[in-house]
């Protein structure tokens, strides 16, 4: 008998011991069962090549001039950095670059430098070699680290002085070059290196400039109108919030949406003048589990690059134990609140849309898990596949945690994962048939066990040959479900797309299409 799975069930997700809401736990245990191997095991190699110190909490602190600070005094208190309970005024902000913060964009499309577990290209990532000790740098001149010295170089001197080694006693092999140049050095007195200046020069005001590109009528001119020399001026203050990436990079103009784990912002680029979403973790991610499990994501879309049909990503970072990931702004998800009954003609689009996303990731090796509604956006027209927490590889060289169980097909549910991306084919059948029924999906009970068991109500006023599609899509078996290049290929789509989809390739169709034509 078919073993549900209810609200109670756990699925462990990124940065937080919170169940997701609907789901049943994976373990790396259970995929290394379905596979005989260790993917637990993959998953650690490949994370342990990363280097993530520069952003961990117990990564040694970096000064400004990349050489480790002296352990901090413990500091009172202070409010949390940041936070969306705590407003925090274009006031509190400065642009500072990363190298300050420490945190580095974690991942970008243009260079990842990172082992991804979901790169397709996975043998012998060369790492990065470490610039060889050049004799030159072994030799140049120490600064004084003394803590009166220290104490000589405020902040606000660092641009008033010129760079000025001073010998550290302990560089014993000077060339002759550099014992000549010392003694005029020492006369100077103290250091300022050049990056401390040119550190110093990046903490400019943080204003929101308007794009005359990007006429975006989603934009308020207020923004651009806010005084911004109040903000930083030529003094820069850090703030009583402290440094922040995000309130330095970014306006935020409103939250626009909250899942189980994250909360995501509509945002203004202050120096693009452009608008984006940013999604934070709700949870702080405190231990490397919580981290590596957030960057998942991350990784997924970096993986897979753009495609007009997935959420446009662009970078990501850490920052006061919270993962933030820059996308693409939407204009809503599909959502059953608020959204009216989808007439034939969009269930259509939709239907199309997101199946070609779903050919592009699944042509990648990849499964997302978590089809629903929720997960899908609109922008323009255009149907977007985003929430990718949950996406695993289709190979199950990876962990598998499932998605809402009210989309999941019934080989999930029973724990067998040979076809992963079928899941994701029926999740988008179960999708599109609750958006034009209009009623929310059963996550429990005798219609939740029907709909598993291929038993459909009709759905009147749609044309059978939809409805015959939508239930092929959620059929219990999964090698009967079409791929997503077979559904781009329905008959059905001919009128909507002709000539704009991979083919007309009668050999190619799903069989049960073939039949029908
Ligand atoms: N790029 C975007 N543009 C517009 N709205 C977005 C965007 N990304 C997310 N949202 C909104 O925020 C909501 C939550 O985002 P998301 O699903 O990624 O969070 P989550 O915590 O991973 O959710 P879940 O509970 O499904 O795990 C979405 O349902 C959507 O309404
Ligand atoms: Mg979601």
């Amino acid at each position: 008998m078919m073993r549900g799975k209810s609200a109670s069930a756990a699925r462990p997700r990124a940065g937080t011991s919170q169940p997701r809401r609907f789901s049943a736990p994976r373990t790396a245990t259970k995929a290394a069962a379905a596979v005989g191997s260790s993917p637990s095991g993959e998953l650690s190699r490949q994370l342990e090549s990363v280097t993530l110190r520069n952003f961990f909490s117990d990564a040694p602190a970096l000064n400004p001039i990349g050489e480790e600070a002296p352990a901090p005094a413990p500091a009172p208190a202070q409010p949390h950095p940041v936070d969306a309970d705590v407003p925090m005024e274009d006031k509190d902000c400065c642009i500072l670059s990363q190298d300050f913060f420490c945190t580095p964009d974690y991942l970008t499309p243009d260079a990842p430098p990172l082992a991804n577990s979901f790169d397709s290209d996975k043998e012998n990532i060369p790492c990065p070699k470490s610039p060889e000790k050049s004799v030159a740098r072994s030799k140049r001149y120490k600064r004084d680290c003394s803590p009166k010295d220290l104490r000589s170089v405020s902040l606000s001197e660092l641009d008033e002085q010129e760079l000025t080694p001073v010998p550290c006693g302990l560089c014993q092999d000077d060339s002759e070059e550099e014992q000549m140049v010392r003694p005029s050095l020492q006369k100077r007195g103290s250091i300022v290196p050049q990056s401390a200046r040119t550190l110093r020069s990046q903490v400019t005001p943080p204003p929101c400039i308007k794009n005359p590109y990007n006429a975006d009528p989603r934009i308020d001119d207020g923004v651009f109108n806010v005084r911004q020399g109040k903000s930083s001026g030529s003094s820069p203050s850090i703030g009583a919030y402290g440094l922040s990436r995000y309130r330095s990079d970014f306006h935020e103009i409103e939250q626009i949406g909250r899942g189980n784990f994250s909360l995501v912002f509509k945002v203004l680029r202050r120096i693009e003048g452009c608008l984006y979403a940013v999604k934070r973790s709700i949870k702080e991610l405190h231990s490397d589990r919580d981290r590596r499990l957030a960057l998942k994501e991350v990784q997924t879309l970096v993986a897979l690059g753009n495609h007009e049909n997935i959420v446009g990503y662009f970078t990501s970072w850490f920052e006061t134990e919270k993962l933030y990931i820059q996308m693409e702004l939407c204009d809503r998800c599909l959502s059953m609140n608020g959204n009216p009954l989808l007439k034939h003609e969009e269930a259509l689009e939709l239907l199309y849309q997101v199946s070609k996303g779903l050919d592009f990731i699944h042509g990648r090796g990849i499964a997302h898990l978590d089809v629903k509604p929720d997960n899908i956006y609109v922008k323009n027209g255009v149907y977007k596949l985003g929430d990718f927490g949950c996406a695993t590889l289709i190979d199950r060289s990876l962990p598998i945690e499932e998605g809402d169980a009210r989309y999941m097909p019934p080989e999930m549910l029973n724990d067998e994962f040979e076809h992963l991306d079928k899941v994701d084919i029926f999740s988008l059948g179960a999708t599109v048939y609750e958006l034009i029924r209009g009623t929310p999906l059963p996550l429990s009970g005798p219609q939740f066990t029907s709909l598993r068991e291929g038993k459909f109500a009709l759905l009147p006023g749609r044309p059978i040959q939809f409805q015959n599609l939508i239930k092929l899509m959620m059929d219990p078996d999964p090698t009967r479900r079409p791929s997503a290049k077979e559904i781009l290929r329905h008959p059905i789509f001919e009128k909507l797309h002709q000539g704009s989809g991979p083919g007309e390739d009668v050999e190619q169709l799903h069989p049960i299409f073939r039949s029908r034509q």
